[in-house]
């Protein structure tokens, strides 16, 4: 007999590729924490992961933005790309795929796609007037600019008047096609709210959109008529299906598309939905290929309410927070503080609050306490019982008993910050479980066996909440993991399903017994508030 093997589920996803236009920025940082965290969740369940992410690097702001340097462009675009790397870097992100549009082998996607829609008869010359927003690369109507005729999102630049023939696509005769996806597909564009606002859009009619610059150089020539600048949309979102191509496979629409279409889920900001929910599928259409499974658009990180933006330039640097406090502090306040879809201000006082409360005293002051305990009142090794043994209605074992399939349901819907309410109810129970249950107490009056009890429970839930928040703080969770007597790295992206396997790590009540444990180390040290609140 031949043993049946199960091939994992595939799950393709992406963060946008990021505009070359300035340095990463928290924004930049923000959607591909998330990714990460989504790409290292389903490692952890043993999906097979392909997480792409990448820089869009054509176009007048590009350009714009090199000549202001008295760089090339392409030099310009190189420097650029370092600090991407170096901030992935810096936070952990485990991508698979770098996708930098000027690659050469990019080129030859774009054409080969530009020339099925084409082909298609879905592309035509005409004039195109309208004002231009550079920062967005969109036209914009009249009435979506301020009243000094700058973009709402760019209210440091104004738009420009454009008149010149362009290249269009045929938008207009997707209409209905598209009106049925939306339809078919409820989940196809999420959250509610940015699915709504596509509605609303959609309902007033599509026009057609042109593909095509003149007198930009900084782009790839429309195949058929070299005069002409791909529009650096067109351009930008065919970069999903180039990251797919295997380091060295000739690149075709064929072979890209072989093994990892279509993508599971496009993650974006909320600035580029439309490109992403309308264009794209109509594109993608076009060109008689298949559709992403979904566009998830979450908010902004605002400052004083206005959309941070390397534009605007009243963004944080990313570095500056993760050398001042971790990338864990940084990755945990993000999904934690909110809600992914909605916008969030960004305030120190607020994250230096938040990391303290949660994971200084919560978290670590829990596993810090209770392996002291557990030196002292049991020589250093886990109580010799099991999970079993304590009553089904010990409060610890009751919310654990339950939190796997509500966090898996967290992170399966993007509600992160529900995810770590729920985890963080487990945690407090745990203090306050030890608190009223005063082990020292029961260990003065010879009452081994409960002492044992009481801090069996504890350390589980430590290491429940650990292993469920491994793909927010993997370099927390593993120094929890490690100090609770695994030798394991959560940081390890390969055979983590396998090491520890999710359908067991993801349940109470699975801590071995005999284990031994480390000496305690405090896992997170409390943060001193910036400058400003601590004179
Ligand atoms: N303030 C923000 N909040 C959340 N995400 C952001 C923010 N700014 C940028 N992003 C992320 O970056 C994407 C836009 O990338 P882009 O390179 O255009 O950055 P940008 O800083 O918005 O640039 P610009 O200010 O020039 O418009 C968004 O869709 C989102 O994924
Ligand atoms: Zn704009």
């Amino acid at each position: 007999m031949t043993a049946q093997i199960t091939k994992p589920k595939k799950f393709a996803l992406t963060t946008p590729l990021y505009y070359v236009n300035g340095v990463p920025h928290i924004g930049s940082a923000y959607t591909t924490i998330i990714a990460d965290v989504i790409a290292r969740y389903k490692r952890l369940i043993g999906e097979d992961v392909l997480f792409i992410t990448g820089t869009d690097e054509h176009g007048q702001k590009i350009q714009r933005t090199a000549e202001e340097k008295g760089l090339l462009p392409q030099d310009h675009c190189d420097q650029i790309v370092a600090s991407f790397e170096a901030l992935w870097q810096k936070l952990d992100i485990q991508y698979d795929r770098f996708s930098r549009t000027t690659a050469p082998r990019h080129q030859a996607i774009v054409k080969e796609f530009f020339e099925r829609v084409w082909d298609n008869g879905d592309i035509y010359l005409a004039q195109q007037q309208g004002w231009y927003c550079v920062q967005c690369e969109e036209f914009k109507e009249k009435r979506e600019l301020l009243e000094d005729g700058c973009c709402p999102l760019h209210p440091n630049k104004k738009a420009e008047w454009r008149d010149e023939e362009n290249y269009f696509f045929k938008l207009s005769k997707y209409q209905s096609k598209l009106e049925e996806l939306y339809k078919n597909n409820p989940q196809f564009i999420e959250p509610e709210s940015r699915r709504n606002e596509i509605l609303n859009f959609i309902n007033q009619g599509l026009q057609d959109f042109s593909i095509s610059r003149v007198n930009l150089a900084w782009g790839f020539p429309i195949p058929t008529d070299p005069d002409h600048t791909i529009y650096v949309w067109f351009d930008a979102l065919l970069g999903y299906v180039t990251a797919l191509l295997d380091p060295e496979e000739e690149p075709t629409l064929n072979n890209a598309l072989s093994d990892w279409w279509p993508i599971n889920l496009h993650l974006i900001g909320k600035d580029i939905l439309r490109f992403h929910a309308i264009y794209w599928p109509a594109m993608l259409m076009s060109a008689k290929l298949p559709l992403p499974q979904k566009i998830f658009g979450h908010g902004f990180l605002t400052k004083d309410g206005q959309k941070m933006g390397k534009s605007l330039g009243n963004t944080l640097d990313p570095f500056e927070l993760v050398d001042k406090y971790g990338a864990d502090a940084v990755r945990y306040y993000f999904l934690k503080e909110i809600e992914c879809g909605k916008d969030g201000d960004f305030n120190e006082t607020r994250f230096v609050n938040i990391l303290n409360a949660d994971l200084a005293n919560d978290l670590g002051n829990l596993l810090n306490r209770t392996l002291g305990m557990t030196q002292k009142y049991c020589q250093g090794s886990l109580p010799k019982m099991t999970a079993t043994e304590l009553p089904q209605e010990h409060s610890l074992k009751t919310i654990g008993l339950t939190l796997g399939e509500k966090v898996i349901n967290a992170y399966e819907t993007l509600k992160f910050n529900e995810g770590c309410e729920e985890i963080l109810t487990l945690i407090q129970a745990g203090n306050k479980f030890i608190d009223e249950q005063a082990p020292w107490r029961l260990f003065k009056e010879g009452k081994q066996a409960e002492v044992e009890k009481i801090l069996y429970g504890v350390l589980e839930s430590v290491r429940l909440a650990a292993y469920l928040l491994a793909p927010i703080i993997p370099n927390l969770s593993s120094k929890i993991y490690q100090q609770l007597g695994f030798s394991v790295d959560f940081n390890q992206s390969d055979r983590l399903n396998e090491v520890i396997p999710f359908a067991h790590h993801s349940q109470w009540g699975k801590l071995a017994v005999n284990q031994g444990l480390a000496k305690p180390q405090p896992i997170f040290a409390k943060l001193d508030l910036p400058s400003e609140d601590n004179p």
